[in-house]
């Protein structure tokens, strides 16, 4: 069994020390306020899918230098370079095996400064944090690792039938994948305010899905058939999802687009490519962000 610190208790985090602490393994989890980490300690997490479940978690507001086989970083994208630096503070030179989970492509940046053994991830599962101690599993998926320097310890381990993780070779073509779907699905949905499902359903939002897949696949160098194909999938699979992007727009939250849209603007720049429908959503998420203020 493992020894597993995650940081951030959110809907990803709250879901993944729900489920590796039901199979047993050592979980702690680091909460950005002190009242959450003591009402975890207190109540559990309450675990909502197929089945419902009280767990018993570990919860500290602050980081420990202990020694664990795994730091899971399960914030946003744009809190990674803060976590990184306090991983840093808190541990010096000897931090342990890392593995980041974030959408999109911005938080590769902040892995060059560090020389440890990294994973990436893609979680195809859809978690809501309810409250501070629950979290509603609303779409059952994988988890999909790879890594992205060293040689971090296998994760197999964790995997389970109910919550697999399966290993990937090629951590850019991994991460190139799920990017096209979420520049794709997330903006839109969150300019429409429709689920996932909708975006196949209402044939002129479709035909602006397939011209954003068609933009973005030309601007990553991938198979736009394939790349369409995985996106209708994930349609598909979590219809009745709301994005992460609308779920953050609706609580008045900044959102991940710098972090997916973002990152396909400035690689079309670098290429010398025209990608109107990618500015287009990205002016747009950016307008209604300026809203919320
Ligand atoms: N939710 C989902 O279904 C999916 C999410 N993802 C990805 O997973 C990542 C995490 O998403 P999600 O869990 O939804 O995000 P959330 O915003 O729900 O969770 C992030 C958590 O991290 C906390 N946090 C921020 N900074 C720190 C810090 N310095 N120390 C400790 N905790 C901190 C936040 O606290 P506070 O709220 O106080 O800022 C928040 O509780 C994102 O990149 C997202 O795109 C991918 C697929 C699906
Ligand atoms: C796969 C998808 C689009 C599921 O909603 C997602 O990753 C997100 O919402 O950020």
């Amino acid at each position: 069994m493992l020894k597993i610190t995650i940081i951030g208790a959110g809907s990803i985090g709250l879901l993944l020390a729900a489920k590796f602490s039901i199979a047993n393994h050592t979980v702690t989890i680091v909460c950005h306020h002190v009242q959450q980490a003591n009402k975890i300690n207190t109540e559990g997490i309450e675990y909502r899918g197929t089945t419902i479940r009280k767990v018993p978690v570990q919860a500290t507001p602050e980081l420990q230098n202990h020694k664990v086989d795994l730091l899971i970083i399960a914030v946003k994208s744009q809190q990674v370079s803060s976590v990184v630096q306090h991983i840093r503070m808190i541990y010096g030179e000897d931090i342990p095996d890392m593995l980041f989970i974030q959408n999109g492509m911005a938080h590769i940046e902040n892995l060059k400064s560090l020389s440890h053994n990294i994973l990436v991830g893609i979680i195809n599962h859809g978690a809501k944090k309810l409250d501070d101690v629950t979290v509603l599993h609303t779409g059952e998926g994988t988890i999909e690792v790879s890594t992205y320097q060293g040689v971090p310890y296998p994760l197999h381990t964790l995997s389970k039938e109910d919550f697999p993780i399966y290993y990937v070779k090629d951590w850019y073509s991994m991460l190139a994948r799920k990017l096209i779907v979420n520049c794709a699905i997330n903006p839109l949905t969150g300019i429409f305010d429709v689920d996932n499902g909708e975006l196949l359903t209402n044939a002129r939002f479709y035909t602006i899905l397939r011209e954003l897949v068609k933009e973005t696949s030309q601007v990553l160098n991938l198979n736009y058939e394939e790349a369409l194909s995985n996106v209708q999938a994930v349609c598909i699979k979590t219809a009745r999802n709301t994005s992460s992007m609308l779920a953050d727009l609706k609580r008045g939250r900044l959102t991940e687009i710098d972090a997916i849209t973002g990152v396909i603007l400035k690689q079309a720049e670098l290429k010398g490519l025209d990608a109107p429908y990618s500015r287009f959503v990205y002016d747009s998420i950016k307008g209604l962000e300026k809203k919320i203020d």
